[in-house]
Order: structure tokens, then C-alpha cells, then sequence
């Protein structure tokens, strides 16, 4: 079972509808990011999920739970929607303390811990009024993970980061992949979450228009690869004969298009040598998420202008 899924989702405001029959799960242990522009819907979508908005209609499930009965998680779920909930005038240390307590008895995470994970030791007796916003989303991801939670959900992690913050959160997010704890984000910076998420979906205009593991969104699962070798036509003809490649068709008269099994790469670059071909590159073809979300906005805007035209 996903430890979130969301089946149909849809929520309007008024006669407004703002998500349109969103579908998506976060199996356990990914980093499922919730990529899209402003006013697409993430924030609609992860306030539905979490039972702080109601939906007009779908359903949701939360580590098995329905979001009316998420109280029942205990500190299994952790959210951060907001960075202000510090208390200005504790210092961090005591803002951990505080929240323990609110906390109560559970097995929660030793706060030395914590504040090296997030980076915050040296500012530990700092007011979190003196806080920079990256030191205070800091704060507030370690108030999230006392209780150990299994699933966590951020809302822009990212928004409003300088460079060094943003590299700084990434690593904190890459650090709780790898202790397994599921997460999943909401944020319009297609660049850093490309090198955080195992899944994403792309939001758009309400709807969620790509959705699966990373790798397959970017291409990476096609095996599509680049040769740029000479004399070309000698690595064309190789390149037909070896197995486990396939020749694709290019339009660059300089490289050859081929799509590779997993062992093909070694198998036809060893070929290429031994032949006596010179082998310049040898390369995975592959999308960025910035592009592969441009193209899905263009095919939007383009599928607006023929719904206006004939309409
Ligand atoms: N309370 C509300 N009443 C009416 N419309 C709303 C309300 N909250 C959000 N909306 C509208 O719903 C749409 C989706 O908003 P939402 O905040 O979910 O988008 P988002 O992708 O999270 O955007 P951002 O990146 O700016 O946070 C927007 O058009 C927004 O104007």
C-alpha cells in the first residue's frame, strides 16, 4: 500500500474548480515531488490530503488512515506548511524543548541530534527571532522530525531560499531519503528538485499531467543515447550489427541516434575502438525536468488556443 494516495481528487472554490480529479501515490520510502507553477493546485492538493481542507469529492488515504482520522498517526506523520511557527523569543534549543513537550511521552529524537542534522549546533542558543528564513525552515523541518515521523510532507521547502539555503535543505532532504523516511514536496523549482526526487508530478493548471519515477519522466528509462564518433558511416554500420542497439533517426548529420540496452554502451563503445573508430562521446540522451514541464506547458497553451478557437 502507498503511504499517501490520492484517487480523483477534485476541489472547487465556489463555482471555481482549482483541482481537477488529481490521482497520484507515494510509495514508502520515496521522495515524491509536487512540481508546478504558482496557482496550480499543490497547495489545494496537499491541504486535501491532509485533511485541513475538505475535498468536493475523492478520497485519500495517509499511512491507511482517511484525513478525517490522521489524529489516529499519532507522530507517524509530520507536516510543515509553514515556517513562522517558531516561537520568536525561545532560542532554538528551546523551541525543540517546547515542541517536545507539546509532544508528550512519545520516543522522541535526542535534540543534539537533531540540530546537527539540520544544521543548526552552532545556533542552538541563537533566538529564533535572529534566524535567516533557511535557518528557520530548518527549525521548523526538525520540529517535524522529533517524533520520527514516516511520512513527511513540506510545502515549499524551498521558496524564498538563497542559493546556500537551498543547497542546504536539499542535503537535509537527501540525508532523510536515505534513512527512509518517506517524503513528499510541493515546490515551482523544477532545477533543485530534480536532484532530490525519486518521483514527481507535474501540476498544471489543476491537473496532474505527468506523473511516475524520475527517471522515466526524464527519458532516462528509453536507454536513448548520443555517439559522436569517426569516420561516422564506419561506426553506422557497427553500430547496426552489435547487439543490444538499436539506430534511431537523427537530425544532426555529426552523430548517430541509438537506443541502448542496460550492458550496450561498453559492448558497442568496445566495438567502436577495437574496430578502429575514434570515439568522442558516448552519452545519455535525457530531458531536464525544466524541459520536459516546458513542453507540457506548451502543449497547454497550445491546447487553450485550439479550445478558443473552437469554442
Ligand atoms: N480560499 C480560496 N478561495 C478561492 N480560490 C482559492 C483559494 N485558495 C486557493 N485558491 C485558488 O486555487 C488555485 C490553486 O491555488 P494553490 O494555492 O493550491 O496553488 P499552488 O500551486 O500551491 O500555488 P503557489 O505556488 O502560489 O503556492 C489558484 O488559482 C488560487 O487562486
Amino acid at each position: 500500500m502507498p503511504a499517501l494516495e490520492i484517487q480523483s481528487l477534485r476541489k472547487r472554490y465556489g463555482r471555481h474548480e482549482v483541482v481537477h480529479g488529481v490521482s497520484l501515490g507515494v510509495e514508502e520510502g520515496a521522495v515524491y515531488g509536487l512540481v508546478g507553477p504558482n496557482g496550480s493546485g499543490k497547495t489545494t492538493t496537499l491541504s486535501c490530503a491532509l485533511g485541513l481542507l475538505r475535498p468536493t469529492s475523492g478520497t485519500v488515504s495517509v499511512l491507511g488512515e482517511s484525513p478525517r482520522r490522521l489524529h489516529r498517526l499519532g507522530g507517524r506523520l509530520a507536516v510543515v506548511f509553514d515556517t513562522s511557527i517558531a516561537v520568536r523569543d525561545l532560542t532554538v534549543r528551546q523551541n525543540l524543548r517546547y515542541l517536545a513537550r507539546l509532544n508528550g511521552k512519545r520516543d522522541l529524537r535526542d535534540e543534539d541530534e537533531l540540530l546537527g542534522q539540520v544544521g543548526l549546533t552552532a545556533l542552538a542558543d541563537a533566538r529564533a527571532s535572529s534566524l535567516s528564513l533557511g535557518q528557520r525552515k530548518r527549525l521548523a523541518i526538525a520540529g517535524a522530525l522529533l517524533a520520527r515521523p514516516e511520512l513527511l510532507v513540506l510545502d515549499e521547502p524551498l521558496s524564498g531560499l538563497d542559493t546556500l539555503g537551498v543547497r542546504q535543505v536539499l542535503a537535509l532532504m537527501r540525508g532523510l531519503r536515505d534513512e527512509g523516511v518517506t517524503l513528499l514536496l510541493s515546490s515551482h523549482r523544477l532545477h533543485e528538485m530534480q536532484e532530490v526526487v525519486t518521483h514527481v508530478g507535474v501540476l498544471l493548471g489543476g491537473e496532474l499531467r505527468v506523473d511516475g519515477p524520475l527517471d522515466e519522466v526524464l527519458g532516462r528509462a528509453t536507454g536513448r543515447h548520443r555517439v559522436r564518433a569517426t569516420p561516422l558511416e564506419r561506426a553506422r554500420e557497427i553500430a547496426a550489427r552489435t547487439d543490444g542497439v538499436e539506430l534511431l533517426d537523427s537530425a544532426r548529420t555529426d552523430e548517430l541516434r541509438l537506443r541502448l540496452a542496460p550492458d550496450g554502451a561498453p559492448r558497442l563503445a568496445r566495438a567502436l575502438v577495437e574496430e578502429g573508430c575514434e570515439l568522442f562521446a558516448l552519452e545519455r540522451e535525457e530531458e531536464s525536468l525544466q524541459t520536459v514541464f516546458e513542453g507540457l506547458v506548451d502543449a497547454h497553451a497550445a491546447a487553450a488556443t485550439n479550445f478558443e478557437a473552437t469554442s
